[in-house]
Parts: structure tokens; sequence; C-alpha cells
């Protein structure tokens, strides 16, 4: 259950008269998601969500809304938040920041098949180029710097195993980073988190990216190898499948070619990708915060992703 808020038409009624969207017709909750309370939004005006966030505040929001904004209006597929009379993103419901974004066509599409990755990969290429003259910065808050914070925090509940593979990954990546081929990737806007249940498909035509609010500015590669292992992967084992690692790659790659740099950072890269979210779902099983609301997901979904990663190198990026 992922309706935190709650709201009913009646509250939402004289609230929605600040926005160009008629009188609202229905309201209807959303099940699915973990962070904030959605809602489905029919007014005069057509289909909507409207979202009221949970743990983000009013200073933290501009930049996600923002560049959803700038995103959708280059033509990338993403809702578009609507602006209210006096051309606010996020105005208070119930006390708390909420927003409106036009309701994405279709469903998530949970079993991927080669032609749903190359959709993904050609449009996380043109919303990495869209985003390069996209004014707001503000860093990925699940990098370096977070990793850096959580290691020792979830060190002490570890096995051995677990805790000599985190140690030695951390300080892989940390030698990774300082590089100077690392300092010379392409970075900008991110999305951060596009796994499966944040992408909507129409059959096999793929119309939009949401959930945008774990984006920053980090390297274009970090996003791709954080896709990549979610998209491409056997869930069961943590191995790429490389029909579906090829039909992503080739995509992208069609749109905005990758680099010799990119080449030679994408094993350590996938690396990376696989360790936040290690990292990230060890930390709320073992320092869950206060506002938690549900069930964490799986850490060794990733461990296993990671070592198969150290292992088994990928098939290689084309420059
Ligand atoms: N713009 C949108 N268009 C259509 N459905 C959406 C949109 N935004 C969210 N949803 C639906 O709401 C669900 C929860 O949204 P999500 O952003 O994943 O929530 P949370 O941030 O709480 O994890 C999604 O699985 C999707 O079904
Ligand atoms: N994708 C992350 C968790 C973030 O949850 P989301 O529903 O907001 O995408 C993970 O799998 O650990």
């Amino acid at each position: 259950m992922a309706v935190f808020t709650s709201v009913g038409l009646d509250d939402v009624q004289p609230w929605i008269a600040q926005f160009p969207l008629g009188r609202a017709l229905a309201l209807k909750g959303i099940a699915s998601g973990i962070e904030n309370s959605n809602f489905f939004l029919t007014t005069e005006r057509g289909e909507y969500v409207l979202t009221i966030f949970e743990n983000l505040s009013f200073e933290q929001l501009p930049f996600y809304l923002q560049l959803m904004r700038h995103l959708a209006e280059r033509d990338v597929a993403v809702p578009a938040p609507v602006p209210n009379g006096a051309g606010e993103l996020c105005v208070p419901l119930q006390g708390k920041p909420a927003a409106i974004v036009s309701k994405l066509v279709g469903s998530s599409e949970m079993s991927p098949a080669p032609v749903h990755c190359a959709e993904v990969g050609a449009m996380l290429a043109k919303m990495h180029l869209a985003g390069l003259d996209f004014p707001l910065h503000q860093p990925n808050l699940r990098g370096l710097e977070w990793w850096h914070g959580a290691a020792p925090e979830v060190l002490p509940h570890l096995s051995a195993p677990e805790a000599d593979l985190l140690r030695a990954e951390m300080h892989f990546q940390d030698a990774f980073h300082a590089s100077a081929m690392y300092g010379r990737l392409q970075q900008g806007p991110v999305h951060a988190d596009l796994f499966r249940n944040n992408v909507m498909f129409d059959g096999e035509r793929l119309t939009g990216f949401f959930d945008f609010y774990f984006a920053g500015c980090d390297t274009w590669l970090f996003d791709v190898a954080v896709t990549v292992n979610d998209w491409c992967v056997d869930l069961a084992t943590g191995v790429l499948d490389e029909a579906r690692v090829r039909a992503f790659l080739d995509a992208y790659h069609a749109v905005r070619p990758f680099t010799a740099d990119e080449g030679e950072a994408w094993q350590p890269m996938l690396r990376a990708g696989a360790l936040r979210f290690w990292l990230s779902r060890l930390y709320d099983l073992h320092k869950p915060r206060e506002a938690e609301m549900l069930t964490p997901h799986d850490p060794t979904h990733f461990e296993r992703i990671l070592r198969e990663r150290i292992a088994t190198p990928a098939p290689a990026l084309d420059s």
C-alpha cells in the first residue's frame, strides 16, 4: 500500500483551482510505490498523477521537477509537471509538498525482451543529451560520498565474506573514481534508478521514464550501468543476458556514441552500479529510517550481481 497521506476528492477540489486543469472529477490511490503517496487524478482537462512527497522537502524538489519539465520540453518521454497559475510546480497539500504530472500510458514491462531494452537504451541516450543544457545542479546523493558514509554503518552487520567484499570493492571504486580516465567521463543529469518498475511501456513502445527522485548529476555511464544491471540481467543468477545487453548498448550508441574512455570504464562502472544498490539495500535493511514504510528490497540480489560482474566481463561497449 502506498497511500501514506489520505486525501479525498473534497480535499483536492479547492486546492486544484490554482491549476489550469478544470474541476477534479475522480481521485484514486495508487497501490504500488514505496516513497510517496500517489493518486490517479481525472480532471476536466484529462488524466494526471498527483504525488504527495512523504520524504522530500520543498527545497529538494525543484531539481527533480524542473528536470522533468526540461526533459519533457525536449521530447524525452517523461511525465510533464503541471505549473499552477503562479508558475509553481510544487505546492503544499495537507502540509506536505505535492505536484501534478501528466499520466503516462501503459504499464511496466517486468520481463523485458531485447526490443524493450533497445527502447530504453535509445531513450536514455536521448535523455542524457537533452540534459546537457539543464541549468540546475545537484550531485547524485547516492554516489561515492554516500557510500563512504553508509559502508561503516552496515559493516558490523555483515558476515566475514560480505565484509571482505564490501571493503575490497570500496577500495577498488576509490581508485577507479580517482583515475584520470574517470575524470574524463561525460557527466550530466542522470536518472540513477531506471529499473524495470520505473519505465512505462505500451506493448513494445516505450511511453516514459518516471520516478526521478534519485536523479542527480553523475557520469552518463553510471546511469547506463545501473540500467543494464537491472534490465539485462537474469534475476535468479545476476548473469547478464548478452542479447539484451547488445540491444540496449547498440540502441544507446546509435543516439549518443560511447567514447573510448567509456569503453575502458565499462567493467568497473557495472561494479559501481551493483555496489550502489547493494549498499543502499543493506542500509535500508539494517538502518531503517524512522519513516520507513515497507519491507526493504533484498540486498543479496545485488551482492550476487557484484560478485558476478567481478568474475565475468560483460559484453564490451562499442566506441
Ligand atoms: N506519471 C505517471 N504516469 C502513470 N503512472 C504513474 C506515474 N507516476 C507514477 N505512476 C504509477 O504509480 C506507481 C508508483 O510510483 P513511484 O514513482 O514508483 O512511487 P514511489 O516514488 O513511491 O516509489 C508506479 O508504479 C506507477 O504505476
Ligand atoms: N530501485 C531501488 C529502490 C528504489 O525504489 P523505487 O520503487 O523508488 O524505484 C532498488 O531496487 O533497490
